[in-house]
């Protein structure tokens, strides 16, 4: 790993560290009641509060804000979904304690979200926690995908693939040093953004359903999710 990809896996790094989910969010989950309606308004703030996170996290990767305007928020709202799926696994994964994880579950489980996403969701959150990625993987795994070049509407591929590419060597180099037995570690890595991308399906169905039964989302999740 040369001096630039150190410096480059550190400010990653940094940034995602820096901008966590407020406690606050988490520690609502043990409060309030456990009804449809309060479960749905708690997945609504700590959705809106993830978004919050990842647009913070975004502006942080090198070279992210000097992209066109336009692109830049064409990136964020193509890999909003991704990226907050990526970041809600490691919430599973340890960020809460144990007890913590079993209520969340409970609540999303509980809150109008159809049982045919809610399998897939909880079987890609084994699937990440199964990884045991570390935090080097997980930030530069975070802002790969962010970095997707062929999301909808981004005008700059180019741009984009020269952002992504030294993110993609330096991960592939991380996990050769992290996890020496296991050669196919990056390639697994990878494979779990193909499969993220399946989740974003099911994700614009349950804001549908959500919507069909009239509830509120905040104005940043209707902006970047084009709702209402
Ligand atoms: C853990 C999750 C990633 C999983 C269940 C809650 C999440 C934060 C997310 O919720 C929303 O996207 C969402 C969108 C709009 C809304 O009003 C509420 C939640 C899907």
């Amino acid at each position: 790993i040369t001096k630039e990809q150190k410096a480059l896996t550190k400010v990653i790094v940094e940034a995602y560290n820096r901008h966590q989910i407020p406690q606050d969010v988490a520690k609502k989950l043990l409060q309030d009641q456990y009804s449809v309606e309060e479960n749905f308004l708690l997945l609504t703030e700590m959705a809106t509060s993830q978004v919050q996170v990842i647009v913070e996290f975004t502006k942080s990767i090198p070279g992210f804000l000097s992209l066109d305007h336009e692109d830049q928020i064409a990136l964020l709202k193509g890999s909003a979904v991704e990226a907050m799926f990526l970041r809600s696994a490691q919430v599973f994964s340890k960020k809460m304690p144990n007890g913590h994880n079993g209520i969340l579950e409970e609540r999303i489980r509980k809150s109008g979200i159809s049982e045919e996403f809610i399998t897939p969701m909880f079987n890609f959150y084994k699937s990440i926690i199964g990884l045991h990625m570390s935090l080097e993987e997980q930030a530069l795994l975070t802002a790969i995908t962010i970095l997707t070049p062929d999301r909808p509407y981004v005008k700059d591929h180019q741009a984009v693939e020269k952002l992504q590419e030294p993110m993609l060597d330096v991960l592939r180099k991380v996990c050769v040093l992290q996890h020496p037995q296991e050669p196919q570690y990056f390639a697994r890595l990878l494979g779990r953004l193909t499969e993220l991308r399946t989740l974003t399906h099911y994700h614009a169905e349950m804001l549908t359903s959500w919507r069909m039964n009239d509830h509120k989302f905040t104005p940043l999740l209707c902006e970047i999710w084009d709702v209402q």
